[in-house]
């Protein structure tokens, strides 16, 4: 039985550095690489930044829009670099904010958190907005197959003030009731519970409590604005559980596997001193 999710990320975040680099092919990358608006250009995209990193960082975040945008080919690709990734060492976060109602989640998690599955990740993106416990299908996958899942909490674009920030009849807003529903769900866990949060490091303040006993997945650094010196200020005690996110700053280094490299260990260097 492999170990828990949170167990594997804490070692992975330990070993080789708390970052997460996502595979974002968006088209204007692919340009910028010299490769085509294509399937061939998208599968060269995904294979060098796994050939890259896979073996370098502790997480790779495959964002499934860019491999949808090209139907059951751009799947294929997909497929492919989870698998690739995996086996190269990296962790597999599966970037792709899925939520429904239980009965159809339960279809979500047999594809992304399913060992049969040939989508099968380590972690993937959920989306809690038809209510937390609609996600209890991709919970329980998770935990049958040793995987995680990182809840959407408090995001890094602006439009997401208006949802999360608004407040239920408890007087909690809904991030701060998705938060405790997922410390609940890490409540016994150690080192780290394999459910976690996505919290921007965009925010510039967070009225939160961060104590989930879980990962924080943090985007928005780089491309979005943030840095890794905001994590600190941002997370304060919760900064060591932090997974900071950093796609398009990166993979605008490519298509050199060597700059790929020198960009994500210089956001590792940056976070670790940022965090001290
Ligand atoms: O779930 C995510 O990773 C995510 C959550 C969030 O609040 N903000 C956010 O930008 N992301 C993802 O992070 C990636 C953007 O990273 P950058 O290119 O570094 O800005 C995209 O794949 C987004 O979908």
């Amino acid at each position: 039985m492999t170990a828990p999710f949170g167990t594997r990320l804490r070692q992975a975040m330990d070993t080789r550095g708390p970052l997460c680099v996502g595979i974002d092919p968006h088209a204007a990358l692919l340009a910028a690489w010299g490769l085509g608006d294509d399937v061939a250009g998208l599968e060269r995209f995904a294979r060098t930044v796994v050939e890259a990193l896979a073996g370098e960082v502790a997480v790779l975040k495959p964002q499934s829009a860019f491999f949808e945008r090209f139907g059951s080919r751009g799947i294929a690709v997909l497929e492919q670099a989870v698998a690739e990734a995996r086996s190269a060492g990296a962790l597999v976060l599966m970037d792709a904010k899925r939520g429904d109602i239980g009965s159809t989640m339960a279809a979500y998690a047999d594809a992304f958190l399913a060992p049969t599955s040939p989508l099968f990740s380590d972690a993937v993106t959920v989306s809690p907005y038809l209510g937390f416990g609609s996600l209890r299908p991709a919970f329980d996958a998770a935990r049958a197959s040793g995987a995680g899942v990182f809840a959407l909490a408090l995001t890094s674009n602006p439009e997401g003030h208006e949802v999360q920030h608004a407040r239920g009849a408890d007087g909690l807003t809904v991030a701060q009731s998705v938060l405790r529903h997922l410390a609940a769900e890490n409540a016994d866990a150690d080192p780290l519970g394999s459910f976690g949060a996505v919290v921007g490091a965009t925010l510039g303040s967070i009225d939160a409590d961060l104590d989930i006993n879980g990962p924080l997945l943090a985007p928005g650094i780089g491309a979005q604005g943030a840095t890794p010196a905001d994590i600190p200020k941002l997370f304060g005690p919760a900064a060591d559980n932090v997974l900071p996110s950093v796609s398009r700053d990166i993979l605008k280094l490519g298509p050199s596997v060597g700059a790929l490299r020198e960009g994500a260990a210089r956001f590792v260097d940056e976070t670790r001193t940022a965090i001290g």
